[in-house]
């Protein structure tokens, strides 16, 4: 008797081992073949921008070994495993010269580092950190070095300028816009954040972009759109992230800014289904973990033959800038009203109102961020029915 196609898994970050978890606790038995391009070691991302605040280093930041996940899982991990294509008509999977049959495939694949094309010939300093893989070669670049540069003032590059800082490293912030977070946070906030990174010692160059990265004997020069020059050991750039499409988009599958799924997290392709960061799960692009954990609890029922459909909840955002405590819940695209703003000094809630009165999104910082559980119960949840 031939045995059923497995289910197959591309991915072993938070959407792949958080779907698995969800699926055993439904189904001990069904094949699960998982396939990594990385080493397949079980972490939490969120945690890599907290590695000196928590004295962890990259074996630190690590949770479970590969062999561990797949022995409790019940899971074949494949590691260093490269997909290159996927045949839907076949329902074949594509790893260079070799092809794998699924039953039923689910992408988890994540989202690519935005790479600026940065002039100068010190290319090899600029560490984009996007997995642990990543934070390892960061943290022994690192070594015995002083000063960091940090291309982005988005959620990660706050962040990791508070944990740098935290380490008790030179840090130099460059973003092009005039305020930090400036897709996120209202400007009352966002001067909060910055404000008290700066009083953390932190250097916040805005309103300008790194044009050149120039090798020097000792780390690099970096050289600002303004005219500026500064002295790192190494350059992160954290200018943002873009779901994987390509190789969905040559399979034929439909693309919107991430991999085009319904609630049910189904593809355009018969038991092809995506979560994660990947994913566009009914027009939202959410590269947060929430979202991936409710679309994995939902899609763990789907596989085994539930059909559930996810709805995402209101989903406050963490920032972790300890200097300065921070959530934000962002009002939808689009969203008529105004934000109210209450402050003092750097403790700041803003509060986001339609002309009717009601919460539509908030930000929170300093003594206020505690209030975000109580302001989240008054924001309406992002799937509505
Ligand atoms: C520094 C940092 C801090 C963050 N902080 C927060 C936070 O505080 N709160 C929050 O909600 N979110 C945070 N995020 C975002 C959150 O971590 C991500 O949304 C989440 O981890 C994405 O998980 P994923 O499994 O979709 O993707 P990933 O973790 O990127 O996993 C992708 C997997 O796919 C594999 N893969 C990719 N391409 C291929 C291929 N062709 N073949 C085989 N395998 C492949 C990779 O090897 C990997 O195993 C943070 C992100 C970063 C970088």
């Amino acid at each position: 008797m031939s045995h059923p196609a497995p289910i197959v898994i591309v991915g072993t970050g938070l959407a792949g081992y958080s779907l698995v978890k969800e699926l055993r606790k439904l189904d001990k038995e069904t094949p699960v073949i998982m396939i990594t391009a990385d080493d397949g070691v079980s972490y939490s991302k969120p945690m890599l921008s907290t590695g000196f605040t928590k004295g962890k280093d990259a074996d630190g930041l690590a949770q479970a070994e590969t062999a561990a996940m797949s022995e409790q899982l019940n899971v074949t991990v494949r590691t260093f495993s490269t997909v290159t294509g996927i045949d839907t008509e076949s329902r074949d999977l594509i790893l260079g010269d070799e092809r794998l049959r699924y039953g039923k495939l689910v992408l988890a694949w994540g989202a690519d580092v935005i790479r600026l094309g940065i002039e100068g010939d010190g290319q090899e300093h600029i560490h984009s950190i996007n997995d642990l893989v990543d934070y390892r070669a960061f943290r022994k670049a690192l070594h015995g070095g002083k000063r960091v540069a940090i291309m982005g003032a988005g959620l990660i590059g706050c962040e990791f300028a508070n944990d740098l800082r935290n380490g008790g490293y030179e840090v130099d912030v460059i973003a092009p816009d005039a305020n930090v977070m400036p897709s996120l946070l209202p400007e009352a906030a966002a001067k909060a954040v910055q404000h008290e990174l700066t009083e953390l010692g932190a250097r916040f160059h805005l309103g300008t972009v790194v044009d050149r990265v120039d090798r020097q004997e000792q780390g690099v020069r970096v050289t600002l759109g303004n005219g500026e020059v500064l002295e790192a050991d190494l350059v992160v750039s954290a200018v943002g992230l873009r779901p994987r499409v390509e190789l969905a988009r040559a399979a034929g599958l439909n693309i919107g800014r991430g991999i085009t799924v319904n609630r049910a997290l189904e593809t355009s392709a018969p038991d092809v289904f995506a979560l994660g960061d990947c994913a566009e799960v009914d027009g939202q692009v959410l590269l947060y973990v929430l979202p991936l954990m409710a679309s994995a609890r939902a899609l763990a029922k789907t596989l085994t033959g539930q059909r559930t459909e996810v709805r995402y909840g209101t989903m406050p955002i963490m920032i972790k800038t300890p200097c300065c405590p921070t959530a934000v819940c962002p009002p939808p695209k689009g969203a008529e009203g105004e934000w109210q703003v209450e402050q003092e000094g750097s403790d700041v809630k803003a509060v986001f109102k339609a002309s009717s009165g009601d919460v539509l999104g908030f930000a929170v910082t300093g003594r206020f961020a505690v209030e975000k559980q109580a302001l989240a119960k008054q924001v309406p949840p992002i799937h509505q029915d």
